[in-house]
């Protein structure tokens, strides 16, 4: 099944409050909640308090992605905040294991997020302790930038490592996710797709129908892949 998550790093950060419920309204599956540090990556975003005051307008699940430093000291923060899953950085923490055992221990579901650059075989060990991988399809940091071709292959080969495994876990992408792309990475495998300036948050469009058309687009191109294999 895909699943259509929001970026809402994309929204306008004055009517964040308002983004959430329309989005709600217009039918997403979750919202990815991006979390930047300016050392991890070169990019300052969002936090709990934030998160905290978003989490009453929506029963949807809050996908909380930390592109920061040391995750594990902020796990039971963004926990206490209001997350449903979180998804830390396989770069940025010495003990993953340990991480995603402390993400479950909360009750969460617990993520890894790869960089572009980061080979597969840094999930080796964990894959009984993590429930989706995100895969970055950008450098993560900023919005709006190129989709790099060279994560389609990637996405391709975990997939089929699940498969080999009979693994629960889900593929989630984040990076220019867009009309071009979501063929492309949802023919490999991806099945979140956190969708950002690429596909919902665009200037000439209202976001319900923005979420509208790239519903059907979904829709359509599912039913296709159905028909077709
Ligand atoms: O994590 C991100 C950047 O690090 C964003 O979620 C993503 O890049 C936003 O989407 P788009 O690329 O479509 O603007």
């Amino acid at each position: 099944m895909i699943t259509i998550g929001p970026s809402l790093m994309c929204a306008d950060m004055g009517k964040l409050q308002e983004t959430v419920i329309r989005l709600d309204h217009s039918k997403v599956d979750f919202f990815h909640f991006d979390v930047m540090d300016g050392s991890f990556v070169p990019n300052f975003t969002m936090g709990p308090d934030i998160l905290k005051d978003l989490r009453d307008h929506t029963n949807l699940p809050f996908d909380v992605h930390l592109m920061v430093d040391s995750p594990e000291n902020y796990i039971q923060l963004f926990s206490d905040a209001g997350a449903d899953m979180i998804s830390v950085h396989a770069e940025a923490t010495t003990h993953l294991e340990r991480t995603l055992q402390s993400i479950h221990a909360l009750g969460l579901k617990a993520g890894v997020a790869l960089n572009p650059a980061t080979p597969l075989n840094t999930l080796d060990y964990v894959w009984d302790v993590m429930d989706y991988v995100t895969l970055m399809t950008v450098n993560p940091g900023f919005a709006g930038q190129k989709f790099i071709p060279a994560t389609l292959q990637k996405i391709e080969k975990l997939k089929n490592e699940i498969n080999k495994k009979n693994a629960s876990v889900v593929i989630q992408v984040d990076g220019n996710i867009s009309y071009e792309t979501i063929p492309e990475v949802v023919e490999r495998g991806a099945e979140m797709l956190v969708c950002g300036t690429s596909c919902l948050f665009k200037k000439d469009q209202a976001l319900e129908n923005a979420m509208q058309k790239l519903t059907s687009f979904i829709e359509e191109l599912t039913s296709t892949n159905k028909m077709n294999s």
